[in-house]
Protein backbone atom coordinates (compact mmCIF):
# COMPACT_ATOMS: atom_id res chain seq x y z
CA UNK A 1 0.00 0.00 0.00
CA UNK A 2 1.18 3.60 -0.78
CA UNK A 3 2.60 5.92 1.88
CA UNK A 4 -0.28 7.88 2.46
CA UNK A 5 0.73 12.03 2.60
CA UNK A 6 1.88 14.29 4.77
CA UNK A 7 -0.97 15.78 7.06
CA UNK A 8 -1.27 18.69 9.52
CA UNK A 9 0.15 22.03 8.73
CA UNK A 10 -1.33 24.06 5.74
CA UNK A 11 -4.19 23.57 3.66
CA UNK A 12 -6.10 21.31 5.96
CA UNK A 13 -4.31 18.76 4.59
CA UNK A 14 -5.63 15.16 5.49
CA UNK A 15 -7.70 16.70 8.47
CA UNK A 16 -11.43 15.13 8.53
CA UNK A 17 -13.93 17.94 7.69
CA UNK A 18 -17.03 16.16 7.33
CA UNK A 19 -18.46 12.49 6.36
CA UNK A 20 -19.64 11.83 2.91
CA UNK A 21 -21.68 8.54 0.82
CA UNK A 22 -20.58 10.12 -2.77
CA UNK A 23 -16.73 9.52 -3.06
CA UNK A 24 -13.50 7.92 -1.92
CA UNK A 25 -10.46 9.61 -3.09
CA UNK A 26 -6.85 7.48 -2.82
CA UNK A 27 -7.73 5.04 -0.56
CA UNK A 28 -4.92 2.80 -1.69
CA UNK A 29 -2.77 5.71 -2.94
CA UNK A 30 -4.60 6.11 -6.48
CA UNK A 31 -8.20 4.88 -6.02
CA UNK A 32 -11.36 6.69 -7.30
CA UNK A 33 -15.17 5.29 -6.50
CA UNK A 34 -18.37 6.93 -6.98
CA UNK A 35 -21.19 5.71 -4.50
CA UNK A 36 -18.75 2.29 -4.17
CA UNK A 37 -18.40 2.26 -8.15
CA UNK A 38 -14.84 2.19 -9.85
CA UNK A 39 -14.64 5.22 -11.45
CA UNK A 40 -12.61 2.81 -14.81
CA UNK A 41 -16.06 1.07 -14.50
CA UNK A 42 -17.65 4.12 -14.68
CA UNK A 43 -16.04 5.62 -17.68
CA UNK A 44 -15.95 1.86 -19.57
CA UNK A 45 -19.38 1.26 -19.26
CA UNK A 46 -22.14 4.48 -18.42
CA UNK A 47 -23.23 7.62 -19.44
CA UNK A 48 -22.47 10.87 -17.93
CA UNK A 49 -26.05 11.09 -17.07
CA UNK A 50 -26.12 7.25 -15.27
CA UNK A 51 -23.16 8.89 -12.90
CA UNK A 52 -25.02 12.68 -11.99
CA UNK A 53 -27.94 10.20 -11.19
CA UNK A 54 -25.92 7.74 -9.48
CA UNK A 55 -24.77 10.92 -7.60
CA UNK A 56 -27.96 12.98 -7.12
CA UNK A 57 -30.58 10.15 -6.74
CA UNK A 58 -28.11 7.74 -4.67
CA UNK A 59 -28.45 4.99 -7.30
CA UNK A 60 -28.28 3.75 -10.48
CA UNK A 61 -31.11 4.14 -12.66
CA UNK A 62 -32.63 1.34 -14.14
CA UNK A 63 -33.56 1.71 -18.12
CA UNK A 64 -36.76 3.38 -17.91
CA UNK A 65 -35.19 6.12 -14.99
CA UNK A 66 -32.51 6.72 -17.31
CA UNK A 67 -34.13 7.27 -20.45
CA UNK A 68 -37.03 9.67 -18.54
CA UNK A 69 -33.86 10.80 -16.68
CA UNK A 70 -32.44 12.12 -20.31
CA UNK A 71 -35.84 13.41 -22.02
CA UNK A 72 -36.16 15.64 -18.94
CA UNK A 73 -32.51 17.12 -19.05
CA UNK A 74 -33.08 17.49 -23.01
CA UNK A 75 -36.08 19.25 -22.44
CA UNK A 76 -34.21 21.92 -20.24
CA UNK A 77 -31.66 23.28 -22.44
CA UNK A 78 -33.85 26.40 -23.19
CA UNK A 79 -32.37 29.26 -22.43
CA UNK A 80 -34.53 32.53 -20.74
CA UNK A 81 -34.37 35.61 -22.82
CA UNK A 82 -33.19 38.13 -19.68
CA UNK A 83 -29.65 35.40 -19.31
CA UNK A 84 -29.69 35.22 -23.19
CA UNK A 85 -29.47 39.54 -23.09
CA UNK A 86 -26.81 39.13 -20.01
CA UNK A 87 -24.40 36.81 -22.00
CA UNK A 88 -24.70 39.23 -25.09
CA UNK A 89 -23.21 41.94 -22.74
CA UNK A 90 -20.35 40.06 -21.87
CA UNK A 91 -17.18 41.23 -23.90
CA UNK A 92 -15.48 38.52 -25.83
CA UNK A 93 -12.27 39.02 -23.64
CA UNK A 94 -14.11 37.89 -20.99
CA UNK A 95 -12.64 34.86 -19.41
CA UNK A 96 -15.32 31.77 -19.84
CA UNK A 97 -14.82 31.04 -16.61
CA UNK A 98 -16.35 34.30 -15.72
CA UNK A 99 -19.37 34.07 -18.15
CA UNK A 100 -20.18 30.32 -16.29
CA UNK A 101 -20.44 31.80 -12.72
CA UNK A 102 -22.29 34.79 -14.25
CA UNK A 103 -25.04 32.80 -15.97
CA UNK A 104 -25.33 30.61 -12.52
CA UNK A 105 -25.82 33.58 -10.51
CA UNK A 106 -28.22 35.40 -12.89
CA UNK A 107 -30.17 31.93 -13.40
CA UNK A 108 -30.32 32.20 -9.80
CA UNK A 109 -31.78 35.20 -9.97
CA UNK A 110 -35.03 34.14 -12.76
CA UNK A 111 -35.46 30.93 -11.53
CA UNK A 112 -34.49 31.03 -7.41
CA UNK A 113 -34.59 28.40 -5.49
CA UNK A 114 -37.14 29.38 -3.05
CA UNK A 115 -37.53 26.24 -0.60
CA UNK A 116 -34.89 23.06 -0.50
CA UNK A 117 -37.99 21.01 -2.26
CA UNK A 118 -37.18 22.34 -5.31
CA UNK A 119 -33.10 21.30 -5.57
CA UNK A 120 -33.50 18.54 -7.66
CA UNK A 121 -35.00 20.66 -10.15
CA UNK A 122 -32.86 23.48 -10.06
CA UNK A 123 -29.98 20.90 -10.17
CA UNK A 124 -31.10 19.59 -13.16
CA UNK A 125 -32.02 22.55 -14.61
CA UNK A 126 -28.31 23.75 -14.41
CA UNK A 127 -27.33 20.48 -15.74
CA UNK A 128 -28.73 20.87 -18.99
CA UNK A 129 -28.48 24.59 -18.94
CA UNK A 130 -24.77 25.11 -19.12
CA UNK A 131 -23.36 23.92 -21.76
CA UNK A 132 -25.93 26.48 -23.48
CA UNK A 133 -25.31 28.99 -21.48
CA UNK A 134 -21.35 29.02 -22.70
CA UNK A 135 -22.08 28.10 -25.98
CA UNK A 136 -24.22 30.75 -26.68
CA UNK A 137 -21.86 33.04 -25.55
CA UNK A 138 -18.92 32.03 -27.33
CA UNK A 139 -20.61 32.18 -30.41
CA UNK A 140 -22.30 35.46 -29.62
CA UNK A 141 -19.23 37.08 -28.71
CA UNK A 142 -16.69 35.40 -31.26
CA UNK A 143 -19.00 35.14 -34.38
CA UNK A 144 -21.86 37.48 -33.67
CA UNK A 145 -24.34 34.77 -33.86
CA UNK A 146 -27.24 33.87 -31.85
CA UNK A 147 -27.09 29.63 -31.62
CA UNK A 148 -30.13 27.87 -31.81
CA UNK A 149 -29.85 25.93 -28.12
CA UNK A 150 -32.07 23.16 -29.27
CA UNK A 151 -30.09 19.91 -30.66
CA UNK A 152 -31.24 16.44 -31.34
CA UNK A 153 -27.90 15.24 -29.35
CA UNK A 154 -29.03 13.39 -26.14
CA UNK A 155 -25.86 13.32 -24.26
CA UNK A 156 -24.89 16.27 -22.25
CA UNK A 157 -21.09 16.23 -23.84
CA UNK A 158 -22.32 15.89 -27.25
CA UNK A 159 -25.18 18.86 -26.91
CA UNK A 160 -21.65 20.73 -26.15
CA UNK A 161 -20.03 19.90 -28.96
CA UNK A 162 -22.92 20.24 -31.34
CA UNK A 163 -23.64 23.99 -30.26
CA UNK A 164 -20.18 24.95 -30.10
CA UNK A 165 -19.54 23.23 -33.61
CA UNK A 166 -23.02 24.12 -35.49
CA UNK A 167 -22.59 19.83 -36.31
CA UNK A 168 -23.13 17.01 -34.52
CA UNK A 169 -20.21 15.22 -33.27
CA UNK A 170 -18.65 12.03 -34.32
CA UNK A 171 -19.00 8.76 -32.41
CA UNK A 172 -15.67 9.16 -30.80
CA UNK A 173 -15.90 12.85 -29.89
CA UNK A 174 -19.77 12.24 -28.02
CA UNK A 175 -17.85 9.24 -26.40
CA UNK A 176 -14.57 11.31 -25.51
CA UNK A 177 -17.06 14.31 -24.04
CA UNK A 178 -19.37 11.35 -22.15
CA UNK A 179 -15.59 10.14 -20.44
CA UNK A 180 -14.33 12.70 -19.57
CA UNK A 181 -17.65 14.55 -17.90
CA UNK A 182 -17.79 11.26 -15.89
CA UNK A 183 -13.71 11.46 -14.93
CA UNK A 184 -14.57 15.08 -13.88
CA UNK A 185 -17.94 14.69 -11.90
CA UNK A 186 -16.78 14.16 -8.55
CA UNK A 187 -13.58 14.58 -5.83
CA UNK A 188 -14.81 14.22 -2.04
CA UNK A 189 -13.66 17.76 -0.69
CA UNK A 190 -11.65 19.14 -3.09
CA UNK A 191 -11.28 22.68 -3.00
CA UNK A 192 -14.46 23.87 -5.02
CA UNK A 193 -17.03 20.98 -2.95
CA UNK A 194 -15.58 22.29 0.40
CA UNK A 195 -17.00 25.68 -0.86
CA UNK A 196 -19.92 24.57 -2.01
CA UNK A 197 -20.55 22.65 0.98
CA UNK A 198 -19.52 25.65 3.44
CA UNK A 199 -22.13 28.04 1.64
CA UNK A 200 -24.91 25.29 1.73
CA UNK A 201 -24.28 24.65 5.69
CA UNK A 202 -25.32 28.35 6.06
CA UNK A 203 -28.65 27.47 4.84
CA UNK A 204 -27.88 29.39 1.23
CA UNK A 205 -29.57 28.79 -2.02
CA UNK A 206 -28.14 26.25 -4.59
CA UNK A 207 -27.32 28.57 -7.11
CA UNK A 208 -25.13 30.57 -4.29
CA UNK A 209 -23.26 27.56 -3.72
CA UNK A 210 -22.71 26.57 -7.15
CA UNK A 211 -21.76 30.40 -8.15
CA UNK A 212 -19.08 29.90 -5.21
CA UNK A 213 -17.71 26.77 -6.59
CA UNK A 214 -17.34 27.85 -10.05
CA UNK A 215 -15.07 30.49 -8.54
CA UNK A 216 -13.05 28.40 -6.16
CA UNK A 217 -12.36 26.01 -9.50
CA UNK A 218 -11.30 28.78 -12.00
CA UNK A 219 -7.64 29.02 -10.34
CA UNK A 220 -4.37 27.16 -11.52
CA UNK A 221 -4.10 25.11 -8.95
CA UNK A 222 -7.38 23.47 -9.40
CA UNK A 223 -9.43 23.18 -12.59
CA UNK A 224 -7.63 25.86 -14.01
CA UNK A 225 -4.86 23.09 -14.51
CA UNK A 226 -6.30 21.87 -17.67
CA UNK A 227 -5.54 25.21 -19.67
CA UNK A 228 -2.41 26.03 -17.79
CA UNK A 229 -0.92 22.33 -19.34
CA UNK A 230 -2.24 23.27 -23.16
CA UNK A 231 -0.03 26.68 -22.57
CA UNK A 232 2.52 24.51 -21.07
CA UNK A 233 2.42 22.03 -23.91
CA UNK A 234 1.85 24.57 -26.72
CA UNK A 235 5.26 25.36 -26.19
CA UNK A 236 7.11 22.87 -27.47
CA UNK A 237 7.43 21.58 -30.92
CA UNK A 238 9.17 18.25 -30.30
CA UNK A 239 9.33 15.38 -27.16
CA UNK A 240 13.29 17.02 -26.87
CA UNK A 241 12.60 20.53 -26.25
CA UNK A 242 10.27 19.49 -24.00
CA UNK A 243 12.39 17.88 -22.06
CA UNK A 244 14.69 20.57 -21.88
CA UNK A 245 12.23 22.95 -21.05
CA UNK A 246 10.62 21.00 -18.50
CA UNK A 247 14.50 20.61 -16.60
CA UNK A 248 15.06 24.67 -16.88
CA UNK A 249 11.63 24.86 -15.30
CA UNK A 250 12.06 22.88 -12.26
CA UNK A 251 15.78 23.94 -11.91
CA UNK A 252 14.15 27.37 -11.46
CA UNK A 253 11.55 25.85 -9.15
CA UNK A 254 8.23 26.52 -11.15
CA UNK A 255 4.54 25.01 -10.98
CA UNK A 256 4.03 22.61 -13.59
CA UNK A 257 0.76 22.28 -14.32
CA UNK A 258 -1.00 19.30 -14.28
CA UNK A 259 1.05 17.23 -12.18
CA UNK A 260 0.82 16.55 -8.81
CA UNK A 261 -1.64 16.20 -6.17
CA UNK A 262 -3.39 16.76 -3.15
CA UNK A 263 -4.51 13.75 -1.95
CA UNK A 264 -3.08 10.81 -4.43
CA UNK A 265 0.51 10.02 -3.76
CA UNK A 266 1.09 7.57 -7.10
CA UNK A 267 -0.96 7.98 -9.69
CA UNK A 268 -4.15 10.03 -10.81
CA UNK A 269 -6.50 7.15 -11.80
CA UNK A 270 -8.41 9.17 -14.16
CA UNK A 271 -5.06 9.87 -15.79
CA UNK A 272 -4.36 6.25 -17.87
CA UNK A 273 -8.16 6.77 -19.44
CA UNK A 274 -8.21 9.89 -19.73
CA UNK A 275 -4.54 9.87 -21.79
CA UNK A 276 -5.53 6.53 -23.62
CA UNK A 277 -8.30 8.19 -24.99
CA UNK A 278 -6.19 11.56 -25.67
CA UNK A 279 -4.23 9.03 -27.50
CA UNK A 280 -6.89 7.99 -30.02
CA UNK A 281 -8.11 11.59 -30.65
CA UNK A 282 -4.27 12.18 -31.66
CA UNK A 283 -4.39 8.83 -34.19
CA UNK A 284 -7.64 10.42 -35.49
CA UNK A 285 -6.06 13.86 -36.25
CA UNK A 286 -2.84 12.47 -37.15
CA UNK A 287 -0.94 14.50 -34.82
CA UNK A 288 2.73 13.71 -34.30
CA UNK A 289 3.76 16.50 -31.80
CA UNK A 290 1.37 17.42 -29.25
CA UNK A 291 0.62 13.88 -27.89
CA UNK A 292 4.25 12.71 -27.77
CA UNK A 293 4.95 16.18 -26.31
CA UNK A 294 2.36 15.03 -23.22
CA UNK A 295 3.95 12.41 -23.14
CA UNK A 296 7.83 13.31 -22.30
CA UNK A 297 6.52 15.68 -20.00
CA UNK A 298 4.65 12.94 -18.20
CA UNK A 299 8.29 10.77 -18.14
CA UNK A 300 10.61 13.55 -17.33
CA UNK A 301 8.06 14.77 -14.39
CA UNK A 302 7.97 11.26 -13.00
CA UNK A 303 11.49 10.81 -13.62
CA UNK A 304 13.12 13.90 -11.93
CA UNK A 305 10.34 14.72 -9.25
CA UNK A 306 8.10 11.68 -8.51
CA UNK A 307 4.78 13.62 -9.71
CA UNK A 308 2.49 12.30 -11.80
CA UNK A 309 -0.21 13.74 -13.98
CA UNK A 310 -3.16 14.44 -12.75
CA UNK A 311 -6.80 14.33 -14.41
CA UNK A 312 -6.18 17.75 -15.74
CA UNK A 313 -2.43 17.59 -18.08
CA UNK A 314 -3.92 14.53 -20.83
CA UNK A 315 -7.35 16.37 -20.64
CA UNK A 316 -5.66 19.26 -22.65
CA UNK A 317 -4.43 17.26 -25.36
CA UNK A 318 -7.92 15.05 -25.91
CA UNK A 319 -10.03 18.38 -25.61
CA UNK A 320 -7.44 20.40 -28.73
CA UNK A 321 -7.57 17.23 -30.12
CA UNK A 322 -11.43 17.89 -30.79
CA UNK A 323 -11.22 21.39 -31.47
CA UNK A 324 -12.38 22.69 -28.19
CA UNK A 325 -10.56 26.70 -27.69
CA UNK A 326 -8.51 26.50 -24.83
CA UNK A 327 -10.61 28.94 -22.78
CA UNK A 328 -13.36 26.18 -22.64
CA UNK A 329 -11.35 23.82 -20.92
CA UNK A 330 -12.82 24.66 -17.41
CA UNK A 331 -16.10 25.42 -18.30
CA UNK A 332 -16.55 21.62 -19.49
CA UNK A 333 -14.80 20.78 -16.01
CA UNK A 334 -18.07 22.83 -14.59
CA UNK A 335 -20.13 21.19 -16.82
CA UNK A 336 -19.31 18.15 -14.58
CA UNK A 337 -18.69 18.92 -11.82
CA UNK A 338 -21.92 20.42 -10.91
CA UNK A 339 -22.91 17.21 -10.72
CA UNK A 340 -20.84 16.29 -7.53
CA UNK A 341 -21.05 20.01 -6.00
CA UNK A 342 -24.61 19.60 -6.40
CA UNK A 343 -24.68 15.99 -4.60
CA UNK A 344 -22.45 17.59 -1.53
CA UNK A 345 -24.91 20.61 -1.12
CA UNK A 346 -27.34 17.69 -0.70
CA UNK A 347 -25.62 15.66 1.69
CA UNK A 348 -24.59 19.18 3.86
CA UNK A 349 -28.29 19.68 3.80
CA UNK A 350 -29.56 16.36 4.91
CA UNK A 351 -27.21 16.54 7.78
CA UNK A 352 -26.31 20.37 8.82
CA UNK A 353 -24.11 22.28 11.30
CA UNK A 354 -22.79 25.25 9.78
CA UNK A 355 -18.96 25.10 8.86
CA UNK A 356 -16.81 27.39 11.20
CA UNK A 357 -13.07 26.09 11.89
CA UNK A 358 -11.66 28.23 13.86
CA UNK A 359 -8.01 29.75 13.51
CA UNK A 360 -4.41 30.14 15.65
CA UNK A 361 -3.73 33.60 15.67
CA UNK A 362 -0.58 35.04 15.38
CA UNK A 363 -1.39 38.61 15.37
CA UNK A 364 -0.12 41.34 17.99
CA UNK A 365 -1.31 40.69 21.94
CA UNK A 366 -2.44 44.34 22.73
CA UNK A 367 -2.77 47.12 20.23
CA UNK A 368 -2.85 50.30 21.94
CA UNK A 369 -5.63 52.92 20.45
CA UNK A 370 -4.24 55.76 18.44
CA UNK A 371 -6.03 58.86 17.80
CA UNK A 372 -6.10 59.31 13.75
CA UNK A 373 -4.17 62.58 13.78
CA UNK A 374 -1.79 60.72 15.94
CA UNK A 375 -1.15 57.94 13.21
CA UNK A 376 1.74 57.55 11.29
C1 LIG B 1 -8.55 18.41 -10.98
C2 LIG B 1 -7.60 19.07 -10.10
O1 LIG B 1 -7.87 20.06 -9.48
S1 LIG B 1 -6.09 18.29 -9.95
C3 LIG B 1 -4.98 19.56 -9.44
C4 LIG B 1 -4.71 20.51 -10.55
N1 LIG B 1 -3.65 21.44 -10.20
C5 LIG B 1 -2.44 21.42 -10.80
O2 LIG B 1 -2.17 20.62 -11.67
C6 LIG B 1 -1.49 22.49 -10.35
C7 LIG B 1 -0.09 21.94 -10.14
N2 LIG B 1 -0.01 21.13 -8.96
C8 LIG B 1 0.08 21.70 -7.72
O3 LIG B 1 0.18 22.91 -7.58
C9 LIG B 1 0.03 20.79 -6.52
O4 LIG B 1 0.54 19.51 -6.84
C10 LIG B 1 -1.39 20.66 -5.94
C11 LIG B 1 -2.03 22.03 -5.70
C12 LIG B 1 -2.30 19.87 -6.89
C13 LIG B 1 -1.32 19.89 -4.63
O5 LIG B 1 -0.61 20.69 -3.72
P1 LIG B 1 0.08 20.07 -2.42
O6 LIG B 1 -0.79 19.03 -1.82
O7 LIG B 1 0.47 21.21 -1.57
O8 LIG B 1 1.36 19.38 -3.06
P2 LIG B 1 2.45 18.45 -2.37
O9 LIG B 1 2.31 18.49 -0.88
O10 LIG B 1 2.40 17.13 -3.04
O11 LIG B 1 3.81 19.15 -2.78
C14 LIG B 1 5.02 18.53 -2.46
C15 LIG B 1 6.14 19.25 -3.14
O12 LIG B 1 6.08 19.03 -4.54
C16 LIG B 1 6.03 20.27 -5.23
N3 LIG B 1 5.07 20.17 -6.31
C17 LIG B 1 3.83 19.67 -6.23
N4 LIG B 1 3.23 19.77 -7.43
C18 LIG B 1 4.14 20.33 -8.25
C19 LIG B 1 4.11 20.67 -9.61
N5 LIG B 1 3.01 20.48 -10.35
N6 LIG B 1 5.19 21.22 -10.17
C20 LIG B 1 6.30 21.43 -9.45
N7 LIG B 1 6.39 21.11 -8.13
C21 LIG B 1 5.32 20.58 -7.55
C22 LIG B 1 5.50 21.27 -4.21
O13 LIG B 1 5.88 22.58 -4.51
C23 LIG B 1 6.13 20.76 -2.94
O14 LIG B 1 7.46 21.19 -2.89
P3 LIG B 1 8.06 21.82 -1.53
O15 LIG B 1 7.92 20.72 -0.52
O16 LIG B 1 9.45 22.16 -1.92
O17 LIG B 1 7.18 22.99 -1.23
O1 LIG C 1 -9.26 16.53 -5.20
C1 LIG C 1 -8.63 17.56 -5.45
O2 LIG C 1 -7.98 18.21 -4.60
C2 LIG C 1 -8.59 18.10 -6.82
C3 LIG C 1 -9.11 17.17 -7.86
O3 LIG C 1 -8.44 16.30 -8.34
C4 LIG C 1 -10.50 17.34 -8.27
O4 LIG C 1 -11.23 18.16 -7.72
O5 LIG C 1 -10.93 16.61 -9.21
Amino acid sequence: MAESKKTGGAGLRGQVAGVTALCTVGQSGTGLTYRGYDISDLAEYAQFEEVAYLLLRGKLPNRQELDDYKKKLVGLRELPDALKSVLEHIPKDAHPMDVMRTGCSVLGNLETETDFSQQDDKIDRMLALFPTIITYWYRFAHEGIRIDTASDVDSIGGHFLELLHGKKPNELHERVMNVSLILYAEHEFNASTFAARVCASTLSDIHSCVTGAIGTLRGPLHGGANEAAMALIQKFKTPDEAEEGLMGMLERKEKIMGFGHAVYTESDPRNAIIKKWSEKLAEEVGDTVLYPVSVRCEEVMWREKKLFCNADFFHASAYHFMGIPTELFTPIFVMSRVSGWTAHVKEQRENNRIIRPSADYNGPEHSEWVPIEQRD
